[in-house]
Order: structure tokens, then C-alpha cells, then sequence
């Protein structure tokens, strides 16, 4: 049988349904729902105008919600079906606003919907569908690794409650064990009721500040959070919150209801919300990101996501069957879902530790420098003479101590991807700022007075009493100051290549070339100094000295913090180091 498809209502998140319009061959006009039952059932004709058939209908209606619930409690993805017959009047008149508002500028997607809500009601039911919506390989283990690395996992679908519960089950996030909270409201008053209903029955004082998990109320501490993630608090089972559309209208609505559904949520251990539309899911996120300092991530595949990636602080798109709508609004594509657990745990984790580590350098590097001339300044009856040619002074920064950042800044891992995947909870280290912190920061910066200091005074007494002039001890410094910042980044490099090799000690090498090449230019005030202070023992052994008596406490602070104070990254590393060392010593064993 031939038919012709005369117009399509393409599917909406807002609709949950959608439409074709066909004509039979035996020119009767058709039109064929399919959509979520929620929005279908609504839309069905209660009064056919005839007994027979209305009982009928009912007892179709009967048995294809027990289909659905039957459906969606395997986990099965249900659609409802329906058609009606249209008239000659009704057909004509749709099929006009229809052509009008296909072909409009302005408005076209208001204008289509108004055109089906004309045929789209009204319905016979015809029944309903189940397909499994297979979850992506690798989706439970992501999600459990995820949850180790001390992050919260909440779930946001448009499916219906029993599909989203079913494999909430499946992909392991929620557990036969965890005790279910469900906020079911069809009103404001009920979903408030249920809310502090729940609330009180599972103990989360506001009063005291403390809630079940521990986490602080109102400045609500992640870390806090993390750590007791995996504690079920109290003793009791974990808390899973089950939320769905319907109740999300009234409560994000609302400022009170929106504090008491943030303080339920984050106190339970998994939070799922079903059948939400698109910007509801950016209205949760939004939820977290303006009462918590929490960093937060999207991740979706389809259209409905996209205002939800948008909102959050890293959107992740998947492409897949669903367009490339959600790819375009995001931060990172992947393919599939089980790469996020690589994207955070191994790029996400070394990404930190760079950042982290770059910015206190760069502080240092540009901060030694400078107070090195500052020190200079204190002796020269404040009257700001450098005793740094101006070139050194451009190139310190510009070529001397540039590349190696750059590089370590990109190459520089602290831990294997295979160590880092095997142990999510090294991903906390992130949560606790172990990479860059207020002390940490200022223990940088004590350090930096320190080395600069040394770079100052020990030439100040190696050549007190000699008549060394102004360029001598300039070179002196420019040379001393790249070698010292080029081996305290050596000192932090944890993953040597051929390519920092070369940055490093190829900036030093640059520098003395540098140096060589602007003392050879006659028309230079600092015309030929390193030829005559370069053949100076005490030049040489002055610059050694000031390498190692910068870098001592630095040195020794690694040492006993390392020794007394492991961190988990170190302890990993000494693991990683061991598994290296004793294979090889097997073999060398005869
Ligand atoms: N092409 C379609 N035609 C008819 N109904 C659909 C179609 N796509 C989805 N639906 C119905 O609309 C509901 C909501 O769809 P929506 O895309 O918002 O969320 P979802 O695909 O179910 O879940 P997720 O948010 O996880 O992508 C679905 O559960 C389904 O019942
Ligand atoms: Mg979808």
C-alpha cells in the first residue's frame, strides 16, 4: 500500500510527541501520534459520542498503561500511539496554517505547534511501543569510577520514572539498598509538603548547619561532601532522590522550595529527575552553580541537553544517533559516554597539576628576577640603575626562561594514564587544592625572597673586596638568575622527555650564547665583559654557589615533607617507580 505523507510535526521536547499527516488510498486523511504517555494520554478523545466505543477506549486505555508501567519498569524506552480521522474542514483548515507556517520567516516553530495542537487532539488510542534504549558500553564503570574520584552523579532525563529508576539500577548508580526518596507533587503545596516531609523524616537539620552527610548548610563545602561521599551517614542506607517534571515546575519556581530541594539533594547520595524538559535540566544545574562553589559538568547527546551544557562550567557533547545539536553547544565532543572517566580522571588530573604548578612558577620566575634587582636598587642610593644590560632584561622573560615553561607546561605528568584510571581517588587531589593553595603560595613566595637573596648577596661577598664593575656583575646575575629558575623547574619536572631536555638546558646554553653575543657589540657599554670576568674562577664557582645554596631549603622541604607527609600522588609515584625498578631487577638476577 502506497501513502502519502501529506505533512510532519517534527518531534519536540515541549510536545514530547510527534505527527504525520497521510492520505490512504482511499483518500480518507490520517493523522499518527507517537509520544511520551504522559503527553499522549492527555490528548486522547474521552467522548467518542458512542457507548460501545467509549468503553472501549477505556479498556484499551487500561491495558496499555499496565503495558507501559510493565514497559518501563524492564527499562524499556515506551512511545504511545494514536491517530484520529480528519474531515474535509478540519484537514483544510490545518493544511492552510500548516503551508503558512512552514513557509514564515518569523516565529516558524510557535506557528507549527499551533498548527498541530489542531489535529494533535482528540486521539484514539492504538497503543503502546517498547524499545530498549541499550545503555553505551562501559556506562556502569564510568559511572562507579566517577563517583570514587569524589563526584557527584546526578542523573536528568526526559524519561519516564520507571525507565529512569530501571536504569538508574542498570548502569549500577542506584543500588537495590539505597533508600528511595520520591517527590511525585501535582500541586505547590504538595510538592513542598513532600519536601520537608522527606526533610525532616531523614534527619537533615538545617538548624545545626550539619546535614546527614556532613556537608555544611549554606556555605555548603564540597569537600566536605566528597570525603563523606561513600559514608552512608548515621549508619543508615543512602539516600537516593527521585524527582520528576511535573514537581520541578513548582519547586525551581519558587526561592524557599528551591533552598529545601538543594539541601535534600545534596545531602543524598544520587539524585535522578525524570521526565524534565530541556530547560529545566539548565534550571538544576543553575540550582548548584549559584548556591555552591562547585564546578560542574554536563554531559548529553541530544537536543534536550543542550541548554543544560550551556549552563553548566564544562559541557560535554556525545555524538551520537541524536544530531549534533548537543556537540555544537558543548566544550568537548566525545563518542561515547565511557571517555568522560578518561577526560577527567587522566586530562582533567594532569591539566590541574600543570595549571596549578605553572602559575606558582611563573609568580616566582618573574618575582625573583624582579626582587633581584630590587635588592641591587638598596645599594645604589635608591636611584633605580640596573645593573642588568637592557637587553637581558627583555630576553629574561621573551627567550631565556620561556620555552621550558611552555613545555613543561604541556608535557609534564606526574602519573601514568593506566595509575591514574586504575585509582580514581587520586582525582581528589583536585578537590583538596593540593596543587595550588593560599599556603602553598606563599611558601612559594618566602622561597622566592630566599633564592633572590641569594642570588644578591653571595656575589656581594664573593667580590666584596675587588673592583669588579657594574656589566660583570649584571652577567653574573642574568646567568645565575636563568640557570637557578631553569634547574628549580628541572627540580619539579616529573616526566622527562627529549623535548625538555632540550628546552632546559638549551635555554641556559641560549642565554650564554646570548650573553656572548651582546658583549661582542662595541657599541655596547657591556662591550667585552664576559670575555674578561668568563675566564674568573670565582665567576664560575659564585654562580654554582648561589644554584646551590638557592635551592637547598627548597630541596630540603621536598625531602622531609615528602618523607613525613606523603600525598596520595607521591605515594602513587613511588608505587609506580617500584613496579619499573623490580621487573628490571628480576631480569638482572641470573
Ligand atoms: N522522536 C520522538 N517521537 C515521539 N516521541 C518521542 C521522540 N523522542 C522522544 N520521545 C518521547 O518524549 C520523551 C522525552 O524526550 P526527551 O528527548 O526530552 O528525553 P529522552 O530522550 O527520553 O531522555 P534524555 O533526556 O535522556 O535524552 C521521551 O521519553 C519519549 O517518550
Ligand atoms: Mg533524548
Amino acid at each position: 500500500m502506497r501513502l502519502d505523507v501529506i505533512g510532519l510535526h517534527e518531534f519536540d521536547s515541549v510536545r514530547k510527541r510527534m505527527s504525520v499527516v497521510v492520505r490512504f488510498p482511499n483518500n480518507r486523511v490520517k493523522v499518527l501520534v507517537k509520544g511520551a504517555d504522559n503527553s499522549m494520554l492527555s490528548i486522547l478523545n474521552s467522548d467518542t459520542g458512542n457507548e460501545v466505543n467509549n468503553l472501549l477506549q477505556s479498556k484499551i486505555r487500561e491495558a496499555t498503561e499496565s503495558h507501559l508501567t510493565n514497559y518501563s519498569s524492564q527499562g524499556l524506552r515506551t512511545l504511545v500511539l494514536g491517530s484520529r480521522d480528519l474531515n474535509e474542514i478540519e484537514f483544510k483548515e490545518w493544511q492552510e496554517q500548516y503551508e503558512e507556517a512552514s513557509t514564515s520567516i518569523h516565529d516558524r516553530t510557535a506557528k507549527l505547534r499551533q498548527a498541530a495542537s489542531l489535529i494533535e487532539c482528540d486521539l484514539t488510542l492504538l497503543g503502546a511501543t517498547g524499545i530498549e534504549d541499550k545503555l553505551q558500553e562501559g556506562v556502569p564503570e564510568a559511572i562507579e569510577s566517577l563517583r570514587q574520584a569524589g563526584i557527584k552523579v546526578w542523573v536528568l532525563t526526559g524519561d519516564k520514572q520507571e525507565t529512569a529508576i530501571s536504569i538508574g539500577l542498570s548502569c549500577r548508580l542506584l543500588t537495590q539498598e539505597m533508600q528511595q526518596i520520591i517527590i511525585n507533587g501535582t500541586s505547590e503545596s504538595e510538592c513542598s509538603r513532600l519536601l520537608s516531609e522527606a526533610k525532616e523524616r531523614f534527619l537533615i537539620r538545617s538548624g545545626d548547619g550539619v546535614g546527614r552527610n556532613g556537608s555544611m548548610k549554606g556555605a555548603y563545602d564540597p569537600k566536605m561532601a566528597h570525603v563523606n561521599d561513600d559514608s552512608p551517614g548515621f549508619g543508615a542506607a543512602p539516600l537516593a532522590l527521585i524527582i520528576d517534571g511535573t514537581s520541578l515546575v513548582y519547586i525551581l519556581d519558587k526561592d524557599l522550595e528551591s533552598e529545601l530541594l538543594f539541601e535534600l539533594a545534596t545531602s543524598c547520595k544520587v539524585v535522578l529527575c525524570c521526565r524534565v524538559a530541556p530547560l529545566q535540566k539548565a534550571g538544576i544545574v543553575d540550582l548548584i552553580k549559584s548556591r555552591t562553589c562547585d564546578m560542574t559538568l554536563a554531559i548529553g547527546d541530544g537536543a534536550n541537553d543542550v541548554s543544560m551544557i550551556q549552563m553548566a562550567d564544562v559541557g560535554v557533547g556525545i555524538c551520537g544517533q541524536e544530531g549534533r545539536q548537543a556537540v555544537m553547544a558543548s566544550d568537548f565532543a566525545m563518542g561515547q559516554f565511557r571517555f568522560l572517566k578518561r577526560l577527567l580522571l587522566v586530562h582533567g588530573h594532569w591539566n590541574y597539576q600543570r595549571v596549578g604548578y605553572l602559575v606558582l612558577y611563573n609568580f616566582y620566575r618573574n618575582a625573583v628576577f624582579v626582587l633581584m634587582l630590587f635588592w641591587y636598587i638598596l645599594y645604589t642610593a635608591y636611584s633605580a640603575t640596573s645593573a642588568l644590560t637592557d637587553w637581558s632584561s627583555v630576553f629574561y622573560s621573551l627567550i631565556y626562561t620561556s620555552l621550558p615553561t611552555i613545555v613543561v607546561g604541556i608535557l609534564d605528568k606526574d602519573l601514568s594514564h593506566k595509575t591514574l584510571l586504575h585509582y580514581p581517588k587520586l582525582y581528589q587531589a583536585g578537590h583538596r587544592h593540593e596543587s595550588y593553595n593560599f599556603q602553598l603560595f606563599w611558601i612559594t613566595m618566602l622561597d622566592t625572597l630566599w633564592q633572590s637573596l641569594v642570588i644578591f648577596y653571595v656575589p656581594y661577598f664573593t667580590f666584596s673586596n675587588t673592583c669588579i664593575d657594574i656589566w660583570s656583575l649584571g652577567s653574573l646575575w642574568t646567568l645565575a638568575v636563568v640557570i637557578l629558575v631553569n634547574v628549580h623547574l628541572a627540580m619539579d619536572t616529573r616526566r622527562w622527555v627529549f623535548i625538555t631536555h632540550v628546552a632546559i638546558w638549551g635555554s641556559i646554553v641560549i642565554t650564554f650564547i646570548s650573553m656572548v653575543l651582546i658583549d661582542s657589540i662595541p657599541v655596547f657599554p657591556n662591550y667585552g665583559t664576559i670575555y674578561n670576568i668568563g675566564t674568573s674562577l670565582t665567576y664560575w664557582i659564585t654562580i654554582l654557589l648561589i644554584i646551590i645554596l638557592g635551592l637547598l631549603p627548597r630541596f630540603l622541604g621536598k625531602v622531609i615533607y615528602q618523607m613525613l607527609w606523603p600525598t596520595d600522588i607521591q605515594i602513587a609515584r613511588e608505587a609506580e617507580i617500584l613496579r619499573k625498578i623490580i621487573p628490571k631487577q628480576r631480569e638482572m638476577r641470573p
